[in-house]
């Protein structure tokens, strides 16, 4: 479904991502693990379009994406959630969802402003996406209420229903699980198999290797920006490595 061929970006003359590839099968999760600072982020900046590689290829199902700009890939399928992913505080978690639905509508930002007739049609057909979003995250019941007055658990599901709105067929997660209590990891969790359940290519970025390694069908390891190993979890927790590369880190 994923194809990155040799892709590297670097910053100021050091590589963030070199020379990376990776395949994702349709309906895959894909674990991507690493210290801090082996390019994790910036991989998933280069799959959405967010950052432009310096080198490689990168294409999503047969269609070549890496010159085009994040909105086309995410009509293309591929969505986001990103790491400390904005929460829209006073507004209502329906409306922070909504926040993600423009990119699916056609109406353009003056139709918008002038509330053309198309406008409030295309609204009502974001609203209504929105609350099918909510229900697949299991905050149908929260809709009305003010987004600031969700646990920080249900904050990230609301996310999730934000980047499932615009349709995607891959969703990337980019540390979907930092800063959540055990309860909230286990809700997140399970929800992560069901979106997974439902059909979709899930890649998850994230520190706690037990949450990925439950998780992923594969995991990719990166450090300085290589990958320096891909296998199943078990593979992987068996690979010298892969330890060396996180105790390198921890020392
Ligand atoms: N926009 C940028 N400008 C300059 N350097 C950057 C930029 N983005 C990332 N880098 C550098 O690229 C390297 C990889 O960063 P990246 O954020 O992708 O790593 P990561 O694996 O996601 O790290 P973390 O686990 O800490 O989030 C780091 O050395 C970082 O400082």
């Amino acid at each position: 479904m994923l194809s990155v061929n040799g892709v590297s970006r670097s910053f100021g003359g050091v590589y963030a991502v070199r020379e990376v590839s990776l395949d994702i099968a349709e309906g895959e999760v894909r674990g991507i693990i690493g210290p801090n600072g082996a390019g994790k982020s910036t991989l998933f900046n280069l799959i959405t379009g967010h950052l432009l590689a310096d080198q490689g290829t990168i294409s999503f199902r047969s269609t070549p994406v890496d010159r085009l700009p994040p909105h086309r890939r995410a009509r293309l399928g591929i969505s986001i959630v990103f790491q400390g992913a904005r929460v829209f505080r006073g507004m209502t978690v329906r409306e922070n969802v909504m926040v993600g639905a423009h990119t699916r509508t056609r109406t353009g930002f003056a139709a918008a402003a002038l509330r053309l007739p198309r406008h409030r049609r295309d609204e009502r057909e974001i609203a209504r996406r929105a609350d099918e979003a909510l229900a697949r995250v299991g905050l149908g019941a929260w809709a009305d209420r003010q987004a600031g007055l969700l646990p920080l658990g249900q904050q990230r599901s609301m996310q999730v229903a934000r980047a499932l709105c615009a349709e995607p067929r891959l969703l990337l997660l980019d540390e979907p699980a930092s800063g959540l209590r055990a309860g909230e990891r286990e809700a997140l969790a399970v929800l992560i198999e069901e979106l997974r359940a439902a059909g979709l290519t899930i890649m998850l970025v994230e520190h706690d290797v037990t949450f990925v390694t439950r998780l992923a069908d594969r995991v990719t390891v990166l450090d300085l920006g290589r990958v320096i190993s891909e296998g199943t979890p078990g593979e992987i927790r068996a690979d010298p490595l892969v330890v060396s590369a996180y105790l390198g880190d921890a020392s």
